[in-house]
Order: C-alpha cells, then sequence, then structure tokens
C-alpha cells in the first residue's frame, strides 16, 4: 500500500449477484485493505449524493443551534441525542473530545418486544423539531448507509469464501449507529494535546464515514488521520462522494485478528469547523460473534473466546461515556 493514501475502492462490482466476477472482484479489493490498513474509501456504493448532502445539511444546522436548544434533546440511556463538549474520553486519553454528536439509531416501538425486554441501547430515537427536515433526511440516510453496509458485508462473507448472505441472519436488527460529528473551530489558549476525537478504534464491525468537504479556500491541515502499520500519521481527507470505511474491533476479533483495526484521530490544527457522520454498522445484539463460525476448517483454532455483539458495544461505550456510570447502566 502506498504510505500517503488510501485505497478506492469501486463497490458497483456489487450489484451483479452471486459469486459474478465482478462481485469476486470487490471482495478481493476489500479484503486485501482490510488486512493491509483497515481502512479504505468506497465509492459506486450506489447511495443518491441528494441524500448525503440533505444529512449534512439537516446536522449543520442543527448544531449551529443555541446550545440550550440542543440540550433538549440531551443523549438518553439508549445513547441517542445530542452530546455537548466533554464527557467524550478516549481510553488513555488526556482530555475530553473536543467535539459534539448527535446520534440515532434504528427506531423501535415503545412496544417492540425486544424494548419492551429490556435490551439495551434499543427504542425510538430522539428526533429534533428543528430543523423540520431532520427526522426525514436522517432517516432516509440511515437507511441508504445501512442497505450499503448489506452490500459491504456480502463482499466480506464472499472473500471468506461464506455465502453471500452468510451476515443477513446476524443483521436482522443490527445495533447500526449513526452519529453526526461537530468538531468546532479549535480555541485559543486549548491544551496542545486537545484532539476532535482522540487516537481510538472502533469498537463494532464496520464503520462508514462521509466527512463534509472543505468549502474552497479552507485549509487541509485538520481532520482525520490514520494510523499505518509503521506507526505514521496518515491523512484521509474527503473525497467527495465517497465514504471513508473501516473496521472495528469486533470484526477484528470475529476474523482472527486477519483484519485489522486501526487507530484513528480527527485533529483540529488551524482550520475552522468541521462536520462529518458516522455510522457504525454492527450486528444484532444478541448476534453470536465466534470465528468459528467464519473459518470453518476443522483444524482451525480460535484467538479469542465467543462473545456477543451487545456485549462487546455495551462495555465499550461505558468505557468512553462518564454519563453511564451516572445512569447506572
Ligand atoms: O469524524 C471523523 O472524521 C471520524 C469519526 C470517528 O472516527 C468516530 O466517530 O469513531
Ligand atoms: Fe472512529
Amino acid at each position: 500500500m502506498a504510505k500517503e493514501s488510501l485505497p478506492i475502492i469501486d463497490m458497483s462490482g456489487l450489484q451483479v449477484p452471486g459469486r459474478s466476477a465482478e462481485a469476486m472482484a470487490v471482495a478481493e479489493a476489500v479484503y486485501r485493505a482490510c488486512v493491509e490498513v483497515g481502512f479504505f474509501y468506497v465509492k459506486g456504493h450506489g447511495i443518491d449524493q441528494v441524500i448525503i448532502d440533505d444529512a449534512l445539511d439537516v446536522m449543520s444546522e442543527f448544531f449551529h443551534q443555541p446550545l440550550d436548544c440542543k440540550r433538549r434533546y440531551a443523549v438518553n440511556r439508549n445513547h441517542r441525542g445530542f452530546h455537548a463538549i466533554g464527557g467524550a474520553v478516549m481510553p488513555g486519553a488526556a482530555h475530553a473530545d473536543y467535539k459534539e454528536f448527535f446520534q440515532i439509531g434504528l427506531e423501535l416501538a415503545e412496544d417492540d418486544p425486544d424494548v419492551l425486554a429490556g435490551e439495551a441501547l434499543r427504542g425510538p430515537n430522539q428526533w429534533p423539531d428543528q430543523p423540520a427536515d431532520f427526522r426525514r433526511a436522517m432517516s432516509a440516510y440511515f437507511d441508504a448507509v445501512g442497505a450499503c453496509g448489506r452490500q459491504l458485508l456480502g463482499a466480506v462473507a464472499l472473500a471468506f469464501d461464506l455465502p453471500r448472505d452468510f451476515f443477513a441472519p446476524r443483521y436482522t436488527k443490527p445495533l447500526q449507529r449513526t452519529q453526526g460529528l461537530y468538531y468546532p473551530k479549535r480555541r485559543d489558549g486549548g491544551p496542545a494535546d486537545e484532539f476532535g476525537l482522540a487516537p481510538h478504534t472502533d469498537y463494532g464491525c464496520l464503520t462508514f464515514l462521509y466527512q463534509q468537504p472543505l468549502r474552497p479556500g479552507e485549509d487541509t491541515t485538520g481532520g482525520l488521520e490514520v494510523q499505518t502499520f509503521d506507526g505514521d500519521w496518515i491523512r484521509v481527507p474527503a473525497i467527495p462522494g465517497t465514504f471513508v470505511i473501516n473496521v472495528g474491533d469486533l470484526l477484528q476479533r470475529w476474523t482472527n485478528d486477519v483484519f485489522r483495526s486501526t487507530w484513528h484521530r480527527v485533529i483540529s490544527r488551524n482550520h475552522g469547523e468541521r462536520l462529518s457522520i458516522a455510522t457504525f454498522f454492527d450486528p444484532d445484539f444478541k448476534a453470536a460473534i465466534d470465528a468459528r463460525d467464519l473459518f470453518t476448517e476443522p483444524a482451525f483454532v480460535p484467538k479469542y473466546a465467543p462473545t456477543t455483539s451487545g456485549g462487546h458495544i455495551l462495555g465499550r461505550i461505558a468505557e468512553s461515556f462518564d454519563y453511564r456510570q451516572e445512569l447506572n447502566v
């Protein structure tokens, strides 16, 4: 891999069904990127740019409201809603991240059986009434990225020589979390080692990130950076129309460390504010994460005990957010 840049994979071959040559070529490229660096861009993902732009617009409008308005939707025990600066501390980081976020998840009614059964992180979303288009735009974006996530998981399955729909029964009610992230302009006099988002690895399986492109004249010295195998940090600038995809810890574990969950961070250097939307596309709460399901040869030796998606994700959220200790969840 070139040191300075991530691969750009064209996903459009996945529109051809089954084990077609087109789909297998995508699977091979995805596999290589997940093994070598754990991060890549995708194009040819089939998501309408209008859906993406609408989501960025409503998120931007939401974050530019006074703090009081945003706090009306303060993050709840299901980790849905608005989270202000402070209180999100990456394990080992010296300071809280200098960011705000707003998170939505799978919309489930109060009388959904899993909600009634008390499954953690489940329930209805909090929908701000301003901007008025927020719910429509974010629901459309959530669904579109979810569909794209299913396609990409099909490629992962093909790469492991599994049926292309291997992940489908494990993603019936995914723990998908879509999060608008707002990084205000860096403040004067803040600590030198303050990050927009401190170095971390993602908790789950696959993350889809859309970065708002820079406006003309904006400087490019801030933003997302990824650590390569050699320890160097490389910049991952916004490429309009593409998503940045990365492997999280749960998929690394599921693949017995064949895929890499890579460290990354967001630095606000001198540049202005920044907006991105991250989608963590993770399996059903109760889905078993067991490498023996991916590696079926009899001699296979797993490195980790089986776990569940929900148990793992909940544990990781609790590690980074003080408010969960206060909630006692
Ligand atoms: O905002 C970004 O560019 C990165 C977001 C990210 O890494 C995360 O939310 O885990
Ligand atoms: Fe991340």
